[in-house]
């Protein structure tokens, strides 16, 4: 079974293609710029893209949305977390994290159009943000947060963790897996 994803994220990309393997999926990239609105929920943007992808005239195709939520911050940067932490870095996160509650989770969304039906799959992993934030990280392409988060039950940052282990904690996989059973109920 073949199926799309519409994404630019590299790292999501990959993600998808280690976990949907397992299920006899193959994955193929669809890097495609959607818009996305920056306020409101995670599941409402990644309808969003799902409805832009569908105009597009694709089938038989997947999109993400996903972000992090500091817990000192309410509900932010969520919806913004690509845009937030292209201007302000780890330096900008150190800042606005320094004597804050480092309470922090990710929320993430998969929705799917095959052969024009909808499914809609969505998780989280809570943790918290490592403290302090070292100055020399070298972050996975796509997913800049994964080297200073530590899941809820670890001493580790997922970015120090194997592909395998990193899948344990991981709300895209458990998403991903979600969406991989519905699919084959599908077909
Ligand atoms: O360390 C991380 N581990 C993760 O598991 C993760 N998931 C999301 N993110 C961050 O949140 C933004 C979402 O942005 P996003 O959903 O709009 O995607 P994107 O713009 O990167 O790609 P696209 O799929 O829209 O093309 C991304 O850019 C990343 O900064 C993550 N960081």
């Amino acid at each position: 079974m073949k199926l799309q994803f519409a994404t630019q994220n590299e790292g999501k990309l990959a993600e998808a293609k280690r976990v949907l393997s397992r299920f006899g999926i193959e994955v193929i990239g669809l890097p495609v710029d959607l818009w996305e609105p920056s306020s409101g929920e995670i599941e409402t943007v990644t309808l969003e893209k799902l409805r832009q992808i569908r105009r597009m005239g694709y089938d038989r195709v997947m999109v993400d949305d996903a972000g992090i939520f500091f817990a000192a911050y309410d509900h932010f940067p969520g919806v913004l977390t690509k845009r937030v932490f292209d201007r302000i870095g780890y330096r900008g996160v150190r800042k606005l994290l320094e004597g804050e509650d480092r309470t922090a989770w990710f929320e993430g969304c998969i929705a799917v159009s095959w052969d024009g039906e909808t499914g809609v799959f969505a998780a989280r992993t809570s943790g918290r943000i490592l403290d302090p934030i070292p100055d020399d990280i070298r972050p996975e392409p796509g997913l800049p947060f994964n080297p200073i988060f530590i899941p809820d039950g670890e001493t580790r940052v997922l970015g120090a963790m194997t592909p395998e282990e990193q899948m344990k904690y991981s709300y895209r996989c458990r998403a991903l897996e979600q969406m991989a059973e519905w699919l084959l109920n599908q077909a």
